[in-house]
């Protein structure tokens, strides 16, 4: 007789693959099955061989304040959880309503970092209130003496300008001359690893084209190159708009697809606008 396996135990995750401009998701709802994932199995899930193959994992919570529909949480590929994901987003509301959770047009949820406002438009596409940026060195977090809309900062016995910003999650943003020949794999860990970064880092590599249209890559904090990053296509629209380069209405072209980046100036929110796509479900034995 063939010994019997403990299949019958074990459990297992419904989830939905998705993606913002090639930015990719595992998302699951966390409101009607029970989700805990360790980093561990975080990992293994990402792992683009032995796993299902993302940039960052999304959940679905119940919301601990009234004020917001659901809580979302975002975990990177490294397995550590973060505050913010601009593209994770937008794919957060169309799950949501794909799966029956809420039939609202505009959805406002809770994360680490505070409160956002999502709103499905008709064309299916999302905007998303990103929040206002926050530029004080212990807000992103960045070690300086002063704050300022660029920054020196020595790597490999160069010194980089760049900006330094938090949107919810932290950005150091370069101006370079031709983004596809760009040193992003090269410069991007040491940028994201650096001391003065105690946080870590996102870190963009910004073309300008014009005032209204860079081209942008960037080495994402925990996950490495992605085909693009919400958040910082935010973090570098602000830092072109302070260095006096943009106006306030930009496109964003990222290797995964173009972004719509809106921000009237210090204290207002940045509004970010793109696709969400859902790519299959599946089932993930635990
Ligand atoms: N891809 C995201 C950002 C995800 C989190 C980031 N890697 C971090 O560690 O802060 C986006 O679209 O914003």
């Amino acid at each position: 007789m063939i010994a019997k396996t403990d299949q019958t135990a074990r459990s297992a995750l419904n989830f939905t693959k998705m993606h913002g401009l090639g930015n990719d998701f595992v998302v699951f709802d966390g409101i009607r099955q029970r989700v805990h994932l360790t980093p561990e199995q975080i990992r293994a899930l990402a792992d683009r061989h032995f796993g299902i193959g993302c940039d960052q994992i999304l959940l679905v919570e119940p919301p601990q304040s009234p004020d917001c529909d659901f809580r979302y949480r975002i975990f990177n590929a490294d397995g550590g959880e973060v505050a913010q994901c601009g593209n994770g987003a937008r794919c957060f509301a169309v799950f949501v309503r794909r799966a029956g959770l809420s039939d609202k047009d505009v959805i406002q949820v809770e994360t680490q970092s505070g409160q956002m406002q999502l709103r499905i438009l008709e064309n299916g596409e999302v905007s998303v209130n990103m929040g206002a940026p926050r530029f004080s060195p212990e807000a992103i977090p960045f070690k300086t003496q002063e704050e300022g809309p660029e920054y020196l900062l020595e790597v490999n016995h160069d010194t980089l300008r760049l900006a330094a910003l938090s949107m919810g999650n932290p950005h150091a943003v370069l101006r370079v001359p031709d983004v596809v020949t760009a040193p992003v794999t090269q410069l991007g860990p040491q940028i994201e690893k650096h001391p003065d970064f105690p946080q870590r880092c996102n870190v963009g590599f910004m073309e300008i084209c014009d005032r209204s249209h860079i081209r942008l890559r960037v080495w994402e904090r925990g996950a490495g190159e992605t085909l693009a990053c919400g958040s910082n296509a935010c973090a570098a629209v602000v830092a072109g708009i302070r260095w006096g380069a943009l106006d306030q209405a930009v496109a964003v072209d990222l290797p995964g697809g173009q972004l719509h980046i809106q921000w009237a100036g210090p204290g207002q929110a940045v509004m970010m606008t793109g696709p969400a796509q859902v790519v299959f479900d599946g089932t993930w034995p635990l």
